[in-house]
């Protein structure tokens, strides 16, 4: 396959110089401690970070330093110890559990590690749950997005098939296609090349790619591989639960060197 086969045939979002301006996340002075007194453990300690509107974004570090509690804050999947969270203008730490169960299904796509497709139901029925678990039908227009996804991610002679008639990379591009379906504000992929072997990570990292850079898809990415961080456009490193470093595209021999030296430091 070529990039451009991978590239997905969406249609570009509309005004996007001016969603570009402001910050699709903005997490602020964000803290978390699990436990306490002597045996409290702080996971984050004064987190401040923007992710651009259609930005890449890669979360790396040592085992330990925090990405997974930042990401699961961020999606309001676990809350903060102190600091706000705010998701496309809305700040997430005000929210209640209900409102954070709309958001989540509304506004946040994942992408995980082992797929978490539904067994019991095929390709087509994975990717249109998002709509399903909203009680919603599709659109013409969701419909017609969702087969261009389809086309664009080879799975169209796959949709009648159940997760254990695919392979582990075919299923991980149910998955996006299932993330990005109903055009979230923010995918978050955790390790979502962990579990294919190297062709299928390069499909599913240029598809991620595509997708930001080609249609605004703005994604958060943790990932213990420097592979898969050369293909974001930015690459956010933690280390004790604090951000480190902070820096553009880069190759995966200078970010294996970074994450070396951070390691040896840990
Ligand atoms: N539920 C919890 N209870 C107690 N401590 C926790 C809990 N979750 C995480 N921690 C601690 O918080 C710190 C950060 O953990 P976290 O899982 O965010 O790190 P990580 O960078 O995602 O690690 P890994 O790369 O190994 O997945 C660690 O010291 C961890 O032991």
């Amino acid at each position: 396959m070529t990039p451009e086969t991978l590239t997905p045939p969406l249609p570009a979002r509309q005004h996007v110089s001016a969603a570009r301006q402001a910050p699709i996340a903005e997490v602020l002075n964000l803290s978390k401690s699990f436990g306490s007194d002597s045996a409290a453990v702080t996971a984050l300690a004064n987190v401040t970070l923007r992710l651009e509107a259609g930005s890449f974004t890669a979360i790396m570090g040592p085992s330990g330093s925090g990405k997974s509690t930042l990401m699961h804050i961020m999606a309001g999947l676990d809350s903060a110890t102190s600091g706000t969270v705010s998701l496309g203008g809305t700040d997430i730490t005000r929210l209640d559990d209900r409102a954070l169960t709309l958001l989540r299904r509304r506004r946040i796509g994942f992408v995980f590690r082992s797929f978490n497709l539904v067994p019991t139901l095929d390709a087509r029925q994975n990717i249109l749950l998002p709509f399903e678990l909203d009680g919603h039908t599709p659109d013409a227009e969701e419909s017609a997005r969702m087969l261009t996804l389809v086309d664009a991610l080879g799975l169209t002679a796959r949709l009648g098939h159940r997760p254990h008639e695919l392979s582990g990379g075919q299923q991980q591009r149910v998955a996006i296609a299932r993330a990005l379906v109903t055009r979230p504000d923010l995918v978050f992929a955790d390790e979502p090349t962990g579990n294919l072997d190297s062709a299928s990570s390069r499909d599913v990292l240029a598809l991620l790619a595509a997708a930001s850079r080609e249609h605004d898809q703005s994604i958060a990415m943790v990932t213990h591989d420097p592979v898969a961080a050369s293909f974001a456009d930015r690459i956010v490193f933690l280390a004790d639960g604090r951000v480190v470093d902070d820096r553009g595209p880069s190759s995966a021999h200078e970010i294996s060197r970074l994450m070396l030296e951070l390691e040896a430091r840990a």
